[in-house]
């Protein structure tokens, strides 16, 4: 296997899995304590790569990619299973540091210091071997992300800096993740909540596990969506769906979400989200995706069962990556709007974020703190 090393990741070429150790540095001495670690107050317009790196520091979890280059497809997990796959501190790094990678990968992009992109800036690469089309957002444990992990929020961050750098970091990530020019699908398996809402609607698409639950729980919280959700729902379902979601916080079933747009697809009654999400790809991806179906099978990484075809058969005709590419950037430099709505969202949330609401909330038991279906 052909490999390519760098000083943080290790990229085999076939199955590419980029896994994270404890952080190679740390941006202050305040950070190597042992058992409490300290968040440090950073200024508001500090570099978003010492945001990225203070929030680094905070609670466990792990978000991995893993490119599949003989299906085309890269997958990202969340990973934190214990605490239903929400975010902490770490995993937000983690998941910056994907969409670096991924930003490398299909783009001629170096732009990778964080700033807030305004627009498309990305020019996609051209050649064979950047050959990834798609890429499926999902969660470990049959669950997809409870949104920000509340022990994190607890310990570390009420403070109005802990919120605006959270939804700082956050803003920026989504925001890339969701203009990268490859077709995105959210597999949403289980829960959606909060953030975990959020996150589904930064990708283009997303298929639904047919008992999955999806919940815009912020309005509980004291808060708005910190991780630029609302924004994007609105786009999404129309601004009364949104209004009506984002304000009753009524759980979403997965029929009630295909009902109104938010889902594209529900998994058929024996497939997984993620398997589902494998096979709405191929459509983008294979010129014929019927007949690809045995090779998708084979070689998928994430829910086909695969089949018994030779390993070695040559993968049926794709649609070249420039033009798929090419179409996402054109449907992405519809919305160069966007970028104002997303600055407001923001610091509406910041003005909220560890008011008198939002604490009264975050610090209810854990029983009384869950939204799960009565
Ligand atoms: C910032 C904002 C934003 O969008 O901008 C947010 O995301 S605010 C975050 C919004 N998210 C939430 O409020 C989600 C709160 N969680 C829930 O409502 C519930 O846990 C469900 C996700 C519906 C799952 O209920 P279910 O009864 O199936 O499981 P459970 O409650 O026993 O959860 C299993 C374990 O995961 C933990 N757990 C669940 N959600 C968590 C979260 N967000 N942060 C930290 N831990 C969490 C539980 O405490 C429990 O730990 P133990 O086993 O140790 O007891």
């Amino acid at each position: 296997m052909v490999a390519h090393r760098s000083a943080k990741y290790f990229i085999p070429m076939l199955h590419t899995r980029l896994t994270y150790s404890r952080p190679v540095f740390a941006i202050s001495r305040q950070y190597t304590t042992t058992k409490t670690t300290i968040f440090r107050e950073i200024p508001e317009d500090a570099p978003l790569r010492d945001v990225r790196e203070n929030l680094r520091q905070l609670g466990g979890g792990s978000v991995e990619l893993t490119m599949n280059h003989r299906t085309s497809i890269a997958y990202i997990l969340l990973n934190n299973p214990s605490k239903k796959n929400s975010f902490s501190g770490k995993m937000m790094a983690e998941l910056a540091d994907i969409v670096d990678a991924l930003e490398k990968h299909v783009c001629d992009s170096e732009g990778v210091d964080g700033t807030t992109p305004e627009g498309v800036k990305a020019v996609v690469k051209t050649k064979e071997q950047e050959d990834i089309r798609g890429v499926i957002l999902h969660g470990a444990s049959e669950t997809f992300c409870a949104g920000f992990d509340l022990s994190v929020a607890r310990s570390h961050m009420l403070s109005k800096a802990g919120g605006q750098q959270m939804s700082r970091l956050m803003h920026n990530t989504f925001t890339r993740f969701h203009n990268l020019p490859l077709v995105s699908v959210a597999a949403v398996e289980g829960y959606a909540i909060g953030g975990g809402a959020e996150a589904t609607t930064a990708c283009d698409f997303r298929v639904l596990h047919r008992d999955a639950l999806v919940r815009f729980v912020h309005a509980n919280m004291g808060i708005v969506p910190g991780w630029g959700g609302a924004n994007r729902l609105t786009r999404l379902v129309g601004r009364r769906n949104a209004l009506r979601l984002l304000g009753t916080t009524e759980i979403l079933s997965a029929e009630q979400a295909l009902e109104i747009g938010f889902a594209d697809e529900i998994a058929s009654e024996d497939e997984s989200a993620l398997a589902s999400s494998e096979i709405f790809l191929s459509r983008f991806i294979f010129e014929d995706p019927e007949s690809a179906l045995p090779y998708l099978k084979q070689h998928s990484s994430g829910g086909l069962n695969s089949t018994t075809e030779d390993a070695s058969s040559p993968p049926p005709p794709m649609h070249a990556p420039e033009s798929l590419r090419g179409l996402k950037q054109c449907v992405i430099a519809t919305d160069l709007e966007g970028a104002k709505g997303l600055a407001e969202e923001r610091r509406v949330f910041v003005s909220l974020w560890g008011g008198p609401a939002n604490l009264a909330a975050v610090s209810r038991p854990p029983s009384k703190s869950k939204h799960r279906k009565k």
